[in-house]
């Protein structure tokens, strides 16, 4: 075919998709094949094994959560607390339903500031298909509906005050937290140590630690509560005493252009007045953000940052992640803890705190059904505030979803180009693999891992450390 006919073909494709002259499903298939969002259409895919199984069970939990708090909730709000109980109650089954049966999504009815976001982004799904079709659990892309369960679960308890504030996830967190004391223990207890030699240590040392507590990150990401659908998974034991063996299963390791970008900063700082500044856009709460906290607090103590901005949820989101209560109450657990060496990290950070060294946000857009790609245009404040950042950390794989779009990219796709222009500033994904998606790979690598272990990407044995620093300010 030559130049000129594969152009006329490709303007016909293009011409019949936007006139929809193509069948319903090849036109959903080509939809899907065009942007190449995983739907769940595939009932082999790890999404429709999660929309079919993992999400309700997770719905089933919430219900089991706020029954469990009834007869605390009377004694606080008397029969008109058990009332909203009741009806939160049965707005969560009623969820769980629709998520059984592949009803079609309905628009948020909560009043809450991101209504209008949501509902038209419902808008934009409706649009790309026949009238006669709805955007539903089965059939819209895994990454909006997904998202789009754990905002109706919010809306459940928003209609029904005085519920508007309970976390159907806490005990969940909570008890992740609890599980993995002995594990924050071992990591504190290192920690300190490091601090009491610090100011001798030269920069091969200072390398070193920083990469030693990149990984205990990277690996605090297994310890996620959505892909355990809320069964415990705390940190059993000793995070720096597995390092060793678990190097082999990070498939990308760019460590090295952190590491360069980050000393490079602290050399070429020209006064004092220069801020060196990272950002961590924290995923799961519980041993996962300890493990964030102590790098955090390695990153001031070392000098490669001056403040650290934090970046958790709004409201209680895939289980686990982070939000200001968890976030604050993590600090304070820290702080009461018996064992002197949580409780000495529990003082510094809360210090780091009310010193403005360590500043905690939670911008809608964490909780909204945008990729990041979106974000300049959506929430155009918050890219310009990630702008002023150094480096970006993004922890987890719900955010390495957001960052590559969810799509169905060769895994040879370079990070760069998955990103599709997000680019606020130099950032490093480390994320364990718990989604089939991957990008940034040698050529045969995946095909390799496909071979030899078939759950690779989604059984969060493996990890990336994945660094993208082409950025415009
Ligand atoms: O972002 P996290 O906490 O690392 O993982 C979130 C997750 O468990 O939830 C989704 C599947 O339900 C996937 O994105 C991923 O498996
Ligand atoms: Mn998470």
């Amino acid at each position: 075919m030559t130049f000129l006919e594969d152009c006329k073909l490709r303007r016909w494709i293009q011409w019949n998709f936007n006139n929809v002259y193509i069948s319903k499903t090849a036109q959903l298939r080509a939809f899907c094949n065009a942007c190449r969002l995983r739907h769940c259409l595939h009932h082999r895919s790890f999404a429709y094994i999660t929309v079919r199984d993992r999400l309700p069970r997770i719905l089933t939990k919430a219900v089991d959560s706020v029954h469990r708090h009834m007869d605390t909730f009377f004694e606080e709000h008397g029969q008109e607390g058990v009332e909203a109980e009741k009806r939160a109650i049965y707005l969560l089954a009623k969820l769980r339903n629709e998520v059984q049966t592949d009803k079609p999504a309905l628009p948020l009815t909560d009043g809450l500031p991101d209504v209008d976001l949501w509902n038209e982004y419902l808008e934009q799904q409706q649009a790309r298909l026949d009238k006669d079709e709805h955007p539903s659990w089965f059939k819209s892309p895994w990454l909006y509906m997904e998202c789009y369960m754990y905002r109706r679960i919010q809306e459940s308890l928003q209609l029904n005050p005085p519920m508007c504030d309970f976390d159907v996830f806490n005990e969940a967190k909570t008890q992740s937290f609890v599980g993995s004391q002995q594990a924050i223990i071992a990591l504190c207890t290192y920690f300190l140590e490091i601090t009491k030699k610090i100011e001798g240590f030269k920069d091969t040392q200072l390398k070193a630690e920083l990469l030693l507590l990149m990984q205990v990150a990277l690996w605090g990401n297994k310890c996620d509560l959505s892909i355990s659908a809320g069964q415990d998974n705390s940190q059993s034991f000793n995070p720096l005493a597995t390092l060793e063996s678990l190097k082999p299963f990070i498939l990308v390791d760019d460590f090295e252009c952190v590491w360069e970008l980050l000393i490079n900063n602290k050399k070429n700082k020209t006064s004092e007045t220069t801020c060196a500044r990272i950002d961590i856009v924290l995923d799961n709460s519980g041993f996962e953000l300890v493990t964030d906290l102590v790098l955090a607090d390695f990153l001031i103590t070392s000098q490669l940052a001056d403040v650290i901005h934090f970046h958790g949820k709004s409201i209680p989101w895939f289980v686990s992640d982070t939000t200001k209560k968890d976030f604050d109450w993590t600090l304070k657990k820290m702080k009461e803890a018996n064992h002197m060496q949580m409780s000495t990290c529990g003082m510094m950070w809360e210090k780091n705190v009310k010193q403005g060294i360590w500043i905690y946000h939670d911008h809608l857009f964490w909780t909204g059904p945008h990729e990041f790609c979106d974000m300049s245009v959506v929430a155009h404040d918050l890219y310009i505030e990630l702008q002023k950042s150094n480096l970006i950390f993004f922890k987890g794989d719900l955010n390495y979803r957001k960052l590559t779009g969810d799509r169905k990219w060769n895994y040879t796709v370079s990070f760069d180009t998955a990103l599709r222009g997000f680019q606020p500033a130099a950032l490093c994904s480390l994320r364990t693999l718990k989604a089939d998606i991957q990008v940034g790979l040698k050529p045969g690598q995946g095909e390799q891992l496909d071979v030899s272990d078939s759950e690779w990407m989604t059984s969060g044995r493996y990890g990336v450390i994945q660094f993208s620093g082409a950025y415009q300010k």
